[in-house]
Parts: structure tokens; C-alpha cells; sequence
């Protein structure tokens, strides 16, 4: 049999990116040094900030060929005070045009974790946080960080900034159509809690309006009820398995929901997602059809703790995961690098210590979560 290669480009960029990018490339590299049938092409390419120092520019057009050639993307992430909000030129507009020129449209943010050890590491109480079971289904290239915007001080009205929210029926199709394939790859199929604004905001009333036409005609079976943002905000933290599901929503809501979800199984640095171009081929599955995407983990570049070895790696490590299940095609390695997280969050180093970052209080360092989860995934190959 040939071995099958493909090419993966790396984004590590700013911050804490390199550092967390590290172990998810260290875990990579053990999956497949010594496979018989897959050879993994790593190729790490400048985004970001980085990319601004270096070229003037956060998405350089070789980066974005690169990327746009690739079998998948894993990144890290950008940004950082040395190119804040009022730079010139910024990372974070590199990677709305990077989502947007790979038109991956579907962000898929998973919030269950897996590890029962974690639920004490919750700032939440255990009787809230047990049973949580989210995927939060965001639109990622459309909506408010998309639309016309006017900055202050630009003729004629100076004293006036502004932004706009737009989303097409198309748009709100294709993406109800992603949370319907990810609702139905559970038997019986999940439930979706569509999240909007519809009683203030117009694009929200075309949300709800196309959301309930598109799961009414094409996916009965499946169950939906719809929630305002803002009551949706609360029940995620204080009664989640309410939302137990698929949470279906725009960009903004999305980024905002995800990261407030991020609390429930601990912290920031846990959570893992992918970003893809169209409905994700699932295990269950016969026949794989590969989907272009990109995998970061949904925090930042955390400048707060950047440089210190003390990030914690497993949302990258577990984006590599979900790089591996919806581009590649390989389930079967995606569950391994799943259950090496699982088991090293529920082990303890040769110091007794469990292994926790700073953000989930403990003491151990990035490089050494990583090396803990390599150990396990070598006992498990
Ligand atoms: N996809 C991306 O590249 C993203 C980039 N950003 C950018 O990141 C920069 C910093 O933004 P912030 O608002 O500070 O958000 P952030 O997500 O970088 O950090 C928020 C808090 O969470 C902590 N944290 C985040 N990831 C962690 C990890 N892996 N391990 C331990 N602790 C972690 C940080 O230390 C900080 O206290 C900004 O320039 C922002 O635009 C923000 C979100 C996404
Ligand atoms: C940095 C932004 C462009 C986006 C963001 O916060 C996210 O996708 O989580
Ligand atoms: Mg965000």
C-alpha cells in the first residue's frame, strides 16, 4: 500500500501561539514518525504580528498560497499589544482575510471535554458543570466583523464610528446545514439552540426565520427551540446542560458564547476548533470527503503570560485532533491524540502532581503537558 502524504502548513504566530503550537506539533510528529501508511509534510509559514515585522504585512500572499494549497492549517494565535487597536496595520484583519479567502464559513468550537478529573478545575460548581455537553456552531465570514465599517475621524461624519451586521439567506442556510450534520452524527440526533437577537436586531429575524425553514424542510427529525444571546449568556453558566447540544449562532455571539463557555470544563486553554469550508465528513460516515480547514484553539495570544513557558497547549493539541478527523480523513488517530489528553489530565507526574497549567491551578509548564501526552500516545500506538 502507498503511503498517503499530505501537507499540513503551520501557523504558530504571536504571543503564547509558538509555545502552544510546539506541543501540538511535538504530539503530530509522534503520531506519525513511524507510521507504515501516513507522512505528515509540516511547512510553518509567518502570520500575524510576526508577519508584520517581517514583511509589513499580517497575511503575506505566500502564507495565504501556502495555506490555500494545503491539505489543512493548523494555526495558533495572533496579535498582541506591540500591534494593538490603534496600529496601522494589525493581525487581527490578517486573519479575518485568511478565514475569509479560504471561505471556511463553519467555526466548530466542541466544549466537552471528556475528563471528569477537570470538573473540579471549573470555577463553576460541580452540580452545574457535570453532564455539559456543547458544540458550539459559529458562522465565521459573515456578520458584523464582515460588514461596512467607518472609523471615527473619516469625512463627513467624524465624531461617528460605525459597523454593520449583514447575513444572507444563503449564508444562514449553508451554516444551519453544518449544525444539522453535527446534530445528526449523534443517534438520536442532538437537539440545536439557535441563538439570536431577533427582538431588536433585523438580520437576526432573517436568522431564526431561515434557520427554523431550512431544519422544518431538510431535517425534521432534528429538535429546535431559539434563545435571545442574552439569556443564552446566562443559562451557559448557570444551567449549561440546558444548552446540552448544538448551539447554533452567528459570529459574534459565537466568539463571544464560546469563550464563556470555555469556563465550564476550566479554562481558555483547553478548548480546541475548526473552521471549515463546508459540512464536516463524520466518523460515522462511509465515505470520507475531505474538507478544506483551518484548526487554532479559541483563545489568543495571551501576551499576559506569553514567553513564560506556563500556556496551556491542549486546545492546539486537541485542534490537531480535530485537523486529523474532519481534513485528513483519520478518526481512528484523532481519537488516539483524545484519549492521550484525557489520560494525562487524569494522571499525575512523577512528583505527584497533576498534570494542570497555571489557568487550571497548577504548576506544571506547557513543555512538559506536551511531553506527558507524547508519552501516553507512544502506549497507546
Ligand atoms: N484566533 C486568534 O488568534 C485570536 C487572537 N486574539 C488576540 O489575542 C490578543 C490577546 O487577547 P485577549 O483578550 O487577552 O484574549 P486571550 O484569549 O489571549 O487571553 C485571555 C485570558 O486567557 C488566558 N489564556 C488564553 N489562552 C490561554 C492558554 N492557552 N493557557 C493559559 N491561559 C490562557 C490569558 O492569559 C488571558 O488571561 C489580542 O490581540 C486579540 O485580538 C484573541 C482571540 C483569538
Ligand atoms: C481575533 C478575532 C479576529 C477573532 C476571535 O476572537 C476568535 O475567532 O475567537
Ligand atoms: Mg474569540
Amino acid at each position: 500500500m502507498s503511503k498517503k502524504s499530505f501537507r499540513v502548513v503551520v501557523l504558530p504566530g504571536d504571543g503564547i501561539g509558538p509555545e502552544v503550537v510546539a506541543e501540538a506539533v511535538k504530539v503530530l510528529k509522534a503520531l506519525f514518525e513511524e507510521s507504515p501508511d501516513v507522512e505528515l509534510k509540516l511547512e510553518t509559514r509567518l502570520f500575524g504580528g510576526c508577519a508584520i515585522d517581517e514583511t509589513g504585512e499580517a497575511l503575506p500572499a505566500s502564507t495565504l498560497q501556502a495555506c490555500k494549497e494545503a491539505d489543512a492549517i493548523l494555526m495558533g494565535s495572533i496579535g498582541g499589544p506591540k500591534w494593538g487597536v490603534n496600529s496601522k496595520v494589525r493581525p487581527e484583519p490578517g486573519l479575518l482575510a485568511l478565514r475569509k479567502a479560504l471561505g471556511v464559513f463553519a467555526n466548530i468550537r466542541p466544549t466537552k471535554f471528556g475528563s471528569d478529573s477537570l470538573v473540579v478545575n471549573s470555577p463553576l460548581k460541580e452540580s452545574i458543570t457535570r453532564g455539559v455537553d456543547i458544540f458550539v456552531v459559529r458562522e465565521l465570514i459573515g456578520g458584523i466583523y464582515f460588514g461596512e465599517r467607518k472609523e471615527q475621524d473619516v469625512a463627513p461624519q467624524e465624531n461617528v464610528a460605525w459597523d454593520t451586521m449583514i447575513y444572507s439567506v444563503e449564508e444562514v442556510q449553508r451554516i444551519t446545514r453544518v449544525a444539522a450534520q453535527i446534530a445528526l452524527a449523534s443517534d438520536p440526533p442532538l437537539p440545536i439552540h439557535s441563538v439570536d437577537k431577533a427582538n431588536v436586531l433585523a438580520s437576526s429575524r432573517l436568522w431564526r426565520k431561515v434557520v427554523t425553514e431550512t431544519l422544518e424542510s431538510e431535517y425534521p427529525q432534528i429538535k429546535l427551540d431559539h434563545q435571545l444571546v442574552d439569556s443564552a449568556a446566562m443559562l451557559l453558566v448557570s444551567s449549561p446542560r440546558k444548552l446540552n447540544g448544538v448551539v447554533l449562532t452567528e459570529n459574534l455571539f459565537g466568539d463571544i458564547l464560546s469563550d464563556e463557555a470555555s469556563v465550564i470544563p476550566g479554562s481558555l486553554g483547553l478548548l480546541p476548533s475548526a473552521s471549515l469550508a463546508g459540512a464536516p465528513s463524520l466518523p460515522s460516515s462511509h465515505s470520507f470527503k475531505p474538507t478544506s480547514g483551518l484548526y487554532e484553539p479559541i483563545h489568543g495570544s495571551a501576551p499576559d503570560i506569553a514567553g513564560k513557558g506556563i500556556a496551556n497547549p491542549i486546545g492546539t493539541i486537541l485542534s490537531a485532533a480535530l485537523l486529523l478527523r474532519y481534513s485528513l480523513g483519520l478518526e481512528k488517530h484523532a481519537q488516539l491524540i483524545e484519549s492521550a489528553v484525557r489520560k494525562a489530565l487524569d494522571s499525575k507526574n512523577a512528583g505527584g502532581w497533576e498534570l494542570r497549567t497555571a489557568d487550571l491551578g497548577g504548576n506544571i509548564g506547557t513543555k512538559e503537558i506536551g511531553d506527558r501526552i507524547v508519552e501516553i500516545l507512544k502506549t497507546l500506538l
